[in-house]
């Protein structure tokens, strides 16, 4: 039966995993897309041995994953590596989700995709729902400073990197607001007016389908 998908994305800091927890906390299954590209380039990860025909030893570390920091300076300074790359990663990270979704239990399930918007048309087709937590760029810093000690500069730099504001908000099905002086009750009762919604549409789709 098919089931019901809901991506969820934002940029850095917007809340997504906040988000997340409050539908873990209904039962809803989260399909955590960064943890399954982690597990597949970390030690032992299905990619490992692609990774390391095509790029050499020195792209695998000590503990036999990916080398990040030697990736990372690689796909910097050559976009067609970063596309090799995708290319070796992103066909395992769509098995791993058809796995997760086959296997999840609940209605509909949630999918934490961070850069869905840079990849819209990965996702667009695949997704019933797009969800995107939103936060002012402001509150963004504030909150990666606070928990990570990076400079306004270098958060900038990565909220940059990423899709802007508008371009998530172009793309949105459904806006979570997760601003400044938003509260966890708001959020909370924010996020189960839309799992309400969700189960609805999902039950709508497996008496269609
Ligand atoms: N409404 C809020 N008010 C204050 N702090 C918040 C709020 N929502 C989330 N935070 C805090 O902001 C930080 C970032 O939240 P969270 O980790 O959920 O974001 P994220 O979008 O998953 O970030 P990343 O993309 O970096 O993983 C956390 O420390 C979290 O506790």
């Amino acid at each position: 039966m098919e089931k019901f998908k809901v991506g969820i994305t934002g940029g850095i800091g917007s809340g997504k995993s906040t988000v997340c927890r409050l539908f873990a906390q209904w039962n809803v299954t989260i399909i955590d897309a960064d943890a399954i590209s982690h597990e597949l380039t970390g030690p032992g990860g299905k990619a490992i041995t692609a990774i390391q025909s095509i790029f050499g030893k020195q792209a695998i570390s000590a503990e036999c994953g990916m080398n990040r920091a030697y990736m990372r300076k690689l796909v910097f300074e050559d976009a067609g590596v970063r596309h090799q790359l995708q290319a070796i990663i992103h066909p395992l990270i769509n098995q791993e989700m058809a796995q997760k979704t086959a296997s999840a239990t609940g209605d509909y399930v949630i999918y934490d995709i961070p850069l869905l918007v840079e990849s819209i048309h990965k996702y667009k087709d695949f997704l019933n729902v797009i969800c995107v937590v939103d936060c002012e760029e402001s509150e963004q810093v504030l909150r990666v400073q606070a928990r990570s000690g990076l400079s306004v500069e270098a958060v900038m730099n990565i909220i940059r990197a990423q899709a802007s504001r508008e371009q998530r908000l172009a793309v949105a099905t459904e806006v979570i607001f997760n601003g400044s002086g938003v509260t966890h009750e708001q959020l909370q009762s924010r996020a189960f007016e839309l799992h309400q919604k969700w189960l609805l549409l999902a039950q709508k789709l497996s008496v269609s389908g």
